[in-house]
């Protein structure tokens, strides 16, 4: 009784695979059906689903495994591949033959052969795995990743072919998370729907920390600058810089053991009312943050604004109070300090000078998007739902095009040096891309944008690009952000 509906079933996966398979581009004709196994009372008994696979150049999607008791089971089904499309295969599902090939005794590497033998067609003789079929429903996770990673040369991907290659910042689509090693994602917006395997989030975790205990331990300095903050409008050489680190919890300190790997986020997209994302800037001394910031300004003054810095020393003849800087007293900037009021402030010449958070408030208060330098360890303390700063790196390229570059472009000297600007020497140059290299070590996880500096021109139309798509299009912001 039960021989009918076992040949209907067969039938109709048979077309069910036609269907999908003339859809989806493959070669449409399909080999004869092979013979029915309506005689075979062991595989009626066990429900055995018969499925042919017209060949493509596309992978199945699918791996296999020994399973616990010695048989071979169906262990994952890459979503949106050639496998997950016929809806045939389920991961669980016992593998009895290939091309009339019995492989329960078999070992998986003695079955791909098999796989790659066979010419047009591939039989495959399954018991349906007991697991409960998921819906391939569509997960709404979406993830930046924090790291570069190529599947070609990571030696514990359990199929090279199935991983799939990303670059830190891309944004990619979680659609599995069922395994703890391995999660199957896709890149976002790409119309090849079939996912790849990516290092899950705890195992990219664990490795990193298994291969450089002592990175994590003793992170690489980052060389502190000498000087006051540029946004103050002075040289940082030989200036001492504060920031309200004292305001950071243990965790997000920098020896916290913080390992970047994936980042939860969300689409975003401003409404009218709402204040700009904060544009920090990031770079080593010298780099041409300043001088990009200029730019920008010029470039639209009813757009772009900068936090104006608080002073404690005395407002002279050609400056207007609130303008070129908040002239303060002493006493009320100590006071402010206290109070975690600045983002970062510093010394010079017996003087304060500092930038508050509420300076920045006031720009964004007046629908201008805020720019503001920083050093890299600052960012964390914007890192809120309020300011959801978008952080850009201004980069040095290459020393040789450092050289030529700069050829005719002065800094600011140190107190010690007898003329107050002088050209930049190749000591400067090194210092500037060593920086830069510890910065991107230490902080590349938080950069969004990459500039290199190296024809300015070039740099500034760059960035200004980049910030004008950034308010057309939607963002991908932290999880976290959207959530407060
Ligand atoms: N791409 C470039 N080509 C040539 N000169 C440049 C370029 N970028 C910046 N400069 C010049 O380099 C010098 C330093 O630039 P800038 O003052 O902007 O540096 P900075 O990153 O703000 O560093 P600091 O905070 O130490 O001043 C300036 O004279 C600037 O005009």
């Amino acid at each position: 009784p039960c021989s009918k509906p076992l040949v209907s079933l067969l039938f109709q996966n048979l077309l069910s695979v036609h269907d999908t398979v003339a859809k989806k581009d493959y070669d449409p004709k399909l080999p004869p059906l092979p013979p029915l196994p309506a005689d075979d009372e062991e595989d009626k008994e066990d429900s055995v689903r018969i499925i042919r696979l017209v060949k493509s150049k596309e992978p199945l999607g699918a791996t296999i495994k020994k399973d616990g008791i010695g048989g071979i089971v169906v262990a994952r089904i890459m979503r949106g591949g050639a496998a997950d499309r016929s809806g045939l295969i389920h991961e669980g599902d016992k593998l009895r033959e290939v091309n009339g090939v019995p492989v329960e005794d078999k070992r998986p590497e003695e079955i791909v052969p098999i796989l790659a033998k066979s010419d047009g067609a591939v039989t495959f003789k399954v018991i349906p795995g007991t697991k409960e079929e998921l819906e391939a429903e569509d997960t709404k996770i979406f993830v930046r990743t924090l790291f570069d990673y190529n599947p070609k040369e990571d030696p514990a991907i359990p199929c090279k072919d199935a991983g799939l290659e990303f670059r830190r910042g891309d944004v990619l689509q979680i659609v599995s998370q069922e395994d703890d090693t391995w999660w199957q994602a896709r890149r976002h917006e790409d119309p090849n729907l079939r996912a790849g395997l990516i290092p899950s989030k705890q195992l990219q975790e664990r490795r990193v920390a298994l291969q450089r205990p002592e990175a994590l331990f003793h992170p690489a300095r980052v060389p502190k600058p000498t000087g006051l903050r540029r946004s103050f409008r002075l040289s940082r050489k030989d200036h001492k810089i504060h920031d309200t680190q004292a305001r950071w919890t243990k965790s997000e300190g920098p020896r916290a053991r913080n390992i970047p790997s994936y980042q939860e986020v969300v689409p975003y997209n401003r409404k009218p009312r709402e204040s700009y994302r904060l544009v920090l800037l990031v770079g080593p001394s010298g780099v041409g943050v300043s001088e990009l910031k200029r730019k920008l300004l010029l470039s639209d003054p009813e757009h772009f604004g900068v936090p104006v810095p608080h002073t404690t020393r005395e407002c002279r003849r050609y400056e207007r109070k609130g303008v070129e800087y908040h002239f303060v007293s002493r006493h009320a900037f100590e006071k402010d300090i206290l109070n975690h009021k600045f983002i970062e402030y510093g010394e010079h010449g017996g003087n304060y000078y500092g930038t508050s958070i509420d300076s920045v408030r006031r720009v964004l208060a007046e629908s201008k998007v805020c720019l503001q330098d920083v050093e890299p360890h600052v960012i964390k303390i914007l890192y809120t739902t309020e300011f959801k700063p978008y952080v850009v790196f201004v980069k040095p390229p290459a020393m040789q095009q450092l050289r030529l570059s700069r050829r005719r472009a002065k800094i600011l000297s140190s107190r010690n040096e007898p003329t107050p600007m002088r050209t930049f020497s190749d000591a400067d140059f090194e210092d500037m891309i060593k920086t830069a290299q510890a910065m991107e070590n230490k902080y590349g996880y938080l950069f969004e944008k990459i500039i290199i500096n190296d024809d300015l021109a070039l740099a500034f139309t760059e960035i200004r690009a980049e910030l004008a798509r950034l308010e057309k299009e939607t963002n991908w912001i932290p999880k976290t952000w959207a959530q407060a």
